[in-house]
């Protein structure tokens, strides 16, 4: 689907989805849990389907109700059974990073055999940092097409406790997916990790809710995680809090013009993402945190900055939006791994802003910006099939002089379904 965009103001409240970062970890730890626990504000997404999709997958029960779902942990049901060891489990991991990255180990200590599909760009996104792991445990792994011509990864053999050793700057995901994991096995494990550690917020995502969950594991400075076998995951109840990610859409769109507040997000998150709002202050945005949530107020010119993506990855295509009409020379930097996420965020971002009118030039590693008056728009830009790109555009369609034509817009699916929704609520002119 292709939707035309006017420029206009926004003006109003919108209510943030829930972290789907937070969400993929609390099903997953519910799902492997030995009792049934509510998980209350999830806002389900193509990416969340496919996580509840693939513990449901491995034996988990999980029922979907209005602003809730419920899940009856597989520990209850399938591991003390040993039901179906030997049998192809298919986990459908659509395009989800985290999804395919968390439960690659997971599957693993359910079932012997499993064949993760991949689909979008998610059969291109590196796996390789697990092929150690799997020769380790003795686990056989292969890339192959199936019957329909889908990118799968098939997998053979249990994983093992021990000591793994794995690098840091490739994804969190992998660091992510081995905390969940190892703790479930009968015996203790180490995970060592090498070279710069990238989104490390999101390990501390993983720490605290595998905390809430009852699970320990001890953290020597992100380097080294001591884990000991054995642990069960426990909780009745467990709420997920607002998405920075997604919060930064508005948060930014105020920044640059628009008249917006936002709610739902906790104001003292460990998301790294959270860093928007000292990102946009730092720009020269008024920001007022109040117990109602977040007012962005649009008095100030915004201003160039230096900002480094290693811990926020995810924001850079709409703070690449500010960037574009601030006052100087914006430099982002440590922006090399925006290539292996849903696109090559890099390239989409520097392409299609420079199509609006934006000053902006793609290096190997970084962006550099340098602000102008006004976006011209007037133009047809590509989503690029990513839904962070879709929605960076979106926004800047609001400050440019001439209407934008988007294609491919259903990619706002994969992790905030409701984004165009939200944004006619706020008074955004869209078409078909
Ligand atoms: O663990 C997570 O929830 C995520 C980790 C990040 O990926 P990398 O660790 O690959 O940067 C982020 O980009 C992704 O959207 C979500
Ligand atoms: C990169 C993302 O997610 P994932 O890695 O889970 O596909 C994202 O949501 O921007």
């Amino acid at each position: 689907m292709n939707l035309y965009i006017k420029p206009g103001v926004l003006n109003g409240c919108v209510k943030i989805p829930s972290s789907k970062s937070f969400a993929h970890r609390s099903i997953m730890c519910a799902a492997f849990s030995e009792n049934e626990c509510i998980i209350d504000n999830v806002s389900i997404s193509d990416d969340i389907k496919a996580t509840i999709e693939a513990v449901k997958s491995l034996g988990a029960e999980v029922d979907i109700f209005d602003h809730y779902i419920k899940i009856k942990g597989l520990f209850l049901n399938k591991i003390k059974d040993n039901l179906s060891k030997d049998k192809l489990n298919i986990i459908d991991c659509n395009e989800s990073g985290s999804t395919l990255r968390f439960m690659i180990p997971a599957a693993s200590v359910v079932n012997k055999r499993n064949c993760f599909i991949m689909r979008g760009n998610l059969g291109k996104r590196p796996l390789d940092v697990y092929f150690d792991v799997f020769e380790k445990s003795n686990i056989k792994y292969k890339y192959e097409k199936n019957e329909y011509g889908e990118d799968t990864l098939v997998t053979d053999g249990f994983i093992k406790p021990g000591e793994y050793t794995i690098p840091g700057n490739i994804s969190s995901q992998f660091i992510t997916g081995l905390l969940f994991t190892l703790p479930l096995l009968d015996g203790d494990s180490i995970l060592n990790v090498t070279g710069t550690i990238e989104s490390k917020s999101y390990i501390s995502i993983t720490l605290e809710v595998l905390k809430d969950f009852g699970i320990e594991i001890e953290n020597i400075d992100f380097k080294k995680f001591i884990i000991k076998g054995n642990q069960r995951y426990s909780k009745d109840r467990y709420s997920v809090e607002g998405d920075f990610s997604q919060g930064a859409f508005f948060l930014c769109a105020g920044a640059i013009g628009n008249s917006i507040s936002v709610e739902g997000l906790k104001e003292e998150s460990i998301q790294g993402d959270r860093i928007v709002i000292d990102i946009l202050k730092n720009m020269g945005a008024s920001i007022n945190i109040d117990r109602e949530g977040i007012n962005m107020y649009t008095n100030s010119e915004l201003k160039s900055t230096i900002i480094d993506a290693s811990d926020c990855p995810d924001i850079i295509p709409i703070l690449s939006v500010c960037a574009s009409v601030a006052n100087g020379k914006t430099e982002i930097i440590n922006a090399g791994r925006l290539r292996i996420k849903e696109c090559d965020r890099l390239h989409a971002v520097c392409s299609e802003l420079s199509k609006l009118g934006a000053d902006i030039t793609e290096k190997e590693n970084s962006i550099i910006i340098t602000g102008v008056n006004s976006l011209k728009g007037g133009c047809e830009v590509w989503s690029h099939k990513d839904h962070r790109i879709c929605m960076m555009l979106a926004i800047a369609a609001t400050l440019c002089e001439e209407k934008i034509y988007i294609r491919d817009v259903e990619c706002i699916s994969k992790s905030y379904p409701n984004f165009f929704d939200d944004f006619k609520k706020l008074g955004g002119i869209i078409y078909e």
